[in-house]
């Protein structure tokens, strides 16, 4: 039997002599051709390798710290007294871990929403995305948002294009990233007003020369494929209750497609990478938000426990997001040797509730993926002193960061469940899969870390704003002609 070589960081000089030394007495006892074999020690052979890595020795650390391993280890220095101490001062739960600090949000997302001074008009491009995340992050902390309503309807009336589809505001060409956010933003705030300024037919039009001929879809007119293409443009469908068939002047159907559906789930198949991952496009590399926008297209395109196993290899994708909770830190990063960030709270520990979905109840993710370590990182490094969440302890407070904290630990604290008994009225047609969704509970695990105040309201899992608004705005979809 020959043993298998060690590192020379596993065995060190001092080891390796002593090899070397009883290699002569262990020859003079034994009896058998295989003495080094009979011994479990290496043979000179080997040894001689060994002495060689011995000699070429360089303590591990240098050998492979890098700028990557340096920002690492930087990073972490910078949360662990967050998740060991309380440098912020909040008040803390029974389990030592900060309480969720509402008032200071609720705080920062009023001026989220209020006005802007001139030195923002740079930004006017990203309205519809502000708006979206102001507005989820309102209601996943339980506020009212019904005081906005005339205003998001009046905002999103104007950045809707003559030709179909939203831009950031008054003028600006249609992008399916800004329809996305308008919508979800227009479907929260809900009523007939609101849903009656959009104009689903432009908007099938609109999205119908987003189409491409391979399957997948361009964010605007000559603009990128990628995947979040399919997925917006999957939800704007799917939630306006649009006819699948691609309008006559769309310019796929010069390919031969007739669908929007047509050629999508293999596109998104073609987009999870060598890794398990999924990436923006095909051979790109994988990325957290690329993967909750590839898993949510998928639950849109039909019931997740089909469609994920038809379209991606489930268990490398398991793998590959498991692979991104960092340690110590708890929380998630959003690609491989790059360094955690609360926003892919969300992208990633997402994409958990998606993937629970497409398995057996008997193996439940609980045991691929950490809530609490999430959950803590999100309330203990993710929380700013002055309001609203953040990407890591060192860097400002904003919607975004706090729209996604708050979703991911929304994946923490709740199991989501596909039902297909669940508003058996709705979702019959048409992409309609995404409207049999429950919440099965909250997480109720042994290492539970939040008090029962701080858990927040439950996110649709695929649209990210709360149930409610999903099923209202299909319904009033439903209850349309074609247009
Ligand atoms: C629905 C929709 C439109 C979704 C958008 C999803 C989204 C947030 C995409 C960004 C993806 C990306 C490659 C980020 C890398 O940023 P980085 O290099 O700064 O961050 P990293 O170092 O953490 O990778
Ligand atoms: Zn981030």
């Amino acid at each position: 039997m020959a043993i298998p070589l060690r590192t020379s960081a596993q065995a060190p000089s001092s080891q390796l002599q002593e090899i070397l030394d009883g290699t002569d007495r262990f020859e003079e006892l034994s009896d058998t051709d295989n003495e080094y074999e009979d011994m479990g020690i290496a043979t000179p052979e080997e040894q001689a390798n060994i002495a060689y890595l011995d000699s070429m020795r360089i303590p591990i650390r240098e050998t492979y710290e890098t700028d990557t391993s340096k920002v690492e280890e930087k990073t972490r220095q910078a949360i662990l007294p967050y998740l060991e101490e309380n440098p912020n001062d909040f008040t803390l739960n029974a389990y030592g871990v900060p309480r969720l600090q509402r008032e200071l949000h609720a705080t920062m997302l009023k001026k989220v929403l209020g006005d802007y001074t001139h030195q923002y008009a740079p930004m006017d491009a990203s309205r519809p995305w502000i708006v979206y995340w102001g507005l989820q992050s309102m209601t996943a902390l339980g506020l009212d948002i019904y005081p906005h309503q005339k205003r998001i309807a009046h905002t999103f009336s104007l950045a809707q294009h003559p030709t179909g589809g939203y831009g950031g505001g008054f003028g600006q060409l249609p992008h399916l990233a800004c329809t996305y956010a308008a919508l979800l933003s227009m479907a929260m705030a809900g009523g007939t007003e609101t849903y009656e300024s959009i104009n689903r037919k432009t908007m099938w039009h609109f999205i119908g020369r987003m189409k491409q001929a391979d399957g997948g879809f361009t964010m605007c007119e000559g603009g990128e494929e990628d995947i979040r293409g399919a997925f917006c443009a999957l939800v704007a469908i799917s939630l306006l209750n649009l006819p699948l068939d691609l309008p006559q002047d769309a310019p796929a159907r010069m390919s031969g497609l007739t669908s929007f559906t047509d050629g999508l789930g293999d596109w998104v198949s073609q987009c999870q990478s060598w890794d398990g991952g999924i990436s923006a496009a095909p051979g790109n590399e994988a990325h957290g938000a690329y993967a909750f926008c590839g898993l949510g297209c998928l639950s849109i395109l039909g019931p997740p426990e089909e469609t994920l196993h038809k379209y991606l290899d489930v268990p490398l994708l398991t793998h590959w997001l498991s692979s991104r909770q960092c340690s110590p830190e708890g929380g998630y990063n959003g690609r491989t040797n790059k360094l955690v960030d609360g926003c892919y709270s969300h992208w990633v520990g997402g994409c958990w509730s998606l993937l629970e979905a497409s398995v057996s109840s008997t193996s439940p993710s609980t045991t691929l993926w950490n809530r609490t370590a999430l959950a803590r990182y999100i309330l203990a490094a993710g929380q700013d002193k002055k309001g609203g969440l953040k990407d890591k302890p060192g860097k400002h407070p904003d919607a975004y960061h706090t729209c996604y904290n708050l979703a991911g630990l929304s994946a923490a604290q709740y199991r989501y469940v596909y039902d297909e008994d669940v508003n058996k009225d709705i979702g019959s047609g048409n992409l309609g899969a995404p409207y049999h969704w429950k919440t099965n509970g909250g997480y109720a695990g042994d290492d539970v870390v939040w008090d029962p105040e701080d858990v927040i309201r439950t996110v649709h899992p695929v649209f990210i704003i709360p149930y409610r608004s999903v099923y209202e705005c299909r319904r009033y979809f439903e209850s349309k002609e074609r247009f």
